[in-house]
């Protein structure tokens, strides 16, 4: 239990500890696994988290204390068994979280529990917008911020965390801290793709562009992976000043997802889906690929627009006729998985097991990867759900953060993202990702886990390769009693956290 005397805090009014409060709090989006908590912190302001957190680190029994955003992640990250699970998202309520500036450089403060979704209303209102965007937009700032945050504007713009130029952070000894490049630096890029490990975000400073009006969206497939892979490369070499797309993903579509899964989806017709499940029904894998890119625009630029577009698309080599194109709003476009989430919540699709796994694959490597994981260990596979395979550039992460990208120039975020829709898939599902690492590893394919989990130190060390004695020194200085976001497993493994089935 929780130190008796926590109660007696002014805090503690904010601290609840029935069932119902710590049930929420004890498993998230993945549904894999589960731990309650002692106790939920809804804090008003961020000072009543670092008196929380000052407590716990002064007590001769430091307890494990978690801020939760979302609770999209997927292995148990934002629990806290045996401690206390701060709901961030209880500072959300307040006035004043978001603040736009819309000078010259233009920026918006927001607090770390802000979802993106509520960032992009409040900057739109000065017709800016940040630059690059996670595929969903219902995760918090901070829990984002905490990763990475990739999306397909990546390859232009960096990460989300190479996008912030100021953080707010309650420290693992409840110090309140305002970092930057120039100020407690090491504690700015500490937190920055840091997995909650060294500090609480309470504000991040992003920087902000002026947001397009309107979104041409394209969708281009492919029967062959070296022709995906290459066309993909050179889209993401393209300069702004170039005729090229502002944003750059990919699919892989198994056949069996197509001719057994959903018969539309919010972008494909049922024709369309047709026509794709002939493309993969004629290649020998029976694997297909898609790029997907789009261009933004407004009205004044509608006709260089089409004009740019005509010749990107001359540029690249598709199966001929296979171009799907639709034509939306900015926001219809950023926000475009929440028609997924509706789809998929309609027929009890999205609250149910999601054994993810992403990982970075350098570009040198991607063919044997490809050939290896959907051509090997998927075959015959029959994944529900989606998997995403893009490039981007790596000299846009910046190395003195600590989000872990590739060696290599070009790398590949490859999202193996299945849904287990009945009894049993979860094991399956599990057993094909260990298949998936066992592959990388024995073919020393050099990838990195994106989100990553590890049940042991060794696996942390190798992951954060040379920057582990950096990852330690500064937990050490900056959380040194091991209290912050224990779920991620990186300092502590708790013991309490038990696997959960359907
Ligand atoms: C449908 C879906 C789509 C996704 N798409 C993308 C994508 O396109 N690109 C991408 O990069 N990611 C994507 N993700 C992954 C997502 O970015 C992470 O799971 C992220 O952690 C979710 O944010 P959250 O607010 O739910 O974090 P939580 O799960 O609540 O927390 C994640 C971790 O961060 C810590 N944390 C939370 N708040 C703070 C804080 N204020 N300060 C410090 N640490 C904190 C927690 O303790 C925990 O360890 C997706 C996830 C889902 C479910």
């Amino acid at each position: 239990g929780l130190p008796g005397d926590l109660f007696a805090l002014s805090v503690a009014s904010k601290l609840r500890v029935d069932r119902n409060s710590t049930a929420r709090a004890s498993s998230d989006f993945g549904r894999i696994v589960a731990a309650a908590p002692e106790a939920v912190l809804h804090p008003a302001t961020p000072a009543e988290i670092a008196e929380l957190v000052r407590f716990s680190a002064s007590s001769p029994s430091p307890f494990p204390v978690a801020p939760r955003g979302q609770g999209h992640s997927a292995r148990g990250q934002s629990l806290a068994p045996g401690g206390v699970v701060v709901d961030m998202r209880a500072l959300a309520s307040r006035r004043g979280r978001v603040n736009v500036s819309a000078g010259a450089a233009p920026y918006v403060d927001a607090g770390g529990e802000q979802l993106w979704a509520d960032v992009l209303r409040a900057t739109l209102e000065h017709g800016l917008a940040p630059r690059v965007w996670t595929d969903y937009l219902r995760i918090t700032v901070a829990g984002t911020l905490s990763n990475a945050g990739i999306g397909g504007q990546a390859f232009r713009h960096g990460p989300q965390i190479a996008n912030v130029l100021e953080l707010d952070v309650i420290t693992g000894t409840g110090d309140m801290v305002t970092c930057s490049r120039d100020k407690d630096s090491d504690l700015f890029f500490a937190v920055l793709g840091g997995l909650g490990q060294f500090g609480i975000i309470t504000r991040a400073r992003i920087g902000l562009m002026p947001a397009p009006k309107r979104v041409r969206w394209v969708r281009l497939a492919y029967s062959d992976v070296a022709t995906f892979t290459k066309d993909q490369e050179l889209l993401i070499s393209k300069r702004a000043s170039e005729a090229g797309f502002d944003y750059v993903e990919g699919q892989v579509q198994l056949n069996r997802t197509l001719t057994e899964g959903p018969k539309s989806t919010p972008f494909f017709s049922s024709s369309d889906i047709g026509r794709l499940a002939g493309l993969a029904s004629k290649s020998v894998s029976g694997v297909i690929y898609v790029i997907e890119g789009t261009m933004y625009y407004n009205e004044s630029t509608s006709t260089t627009m089409d004009q740019k577009l005509e010749s990107i698309l001359g540029q690249l080599s598709f199966e001929e006729g296979f171009v799907f194109t639709k034509d939306v709003r900015y926001v219809q476009f950023l926000d475009r998985v929440r028609e997924e989430e509706r789809v998929l919540r309609s027929i009890g699709m999205w609250d149910v097991p999601h054994p993810w796994l992403n990982l970075f694959v350098p570009r040198s490597r991607i063919l044997d990867f490809d050939a290896g994981v959907f051509k090997g260990v998927f075959a015959g596979a029959n994944p529900v759900g989606v998997i995403l395979m893009y490039p981007m550039n790596t000299n846009m992460w910046d190395d003195c953060m600590m989000a872990v990208a590739s060696d290599d120039d070009v790398f590949y975020a490859v999202g193996l993202l299945r849904s287990a829709a009945v009894i049993g898939d979860v094991e399956r599902l599990e057993k094909e990702n260990e298949a998936v690492l066992a592959f990388c590893h024995n073919e020393d394919i050099g990838c990195k886990q994106y989100l990553p989990y590890y049940t042991s130190q060794d696996g942390w060390q190798r992951h954060f390769g040379a920057k582990w004695s950096r990852v330690a020194d500064l937990k050490a200085k900056y959380d040194p009693h091991r209290i912050l976001s224990p779920g991620q497993r990186i300092f502590s493994s708790p013991a309490s956290m038990v696997v959960v089935s359907m």
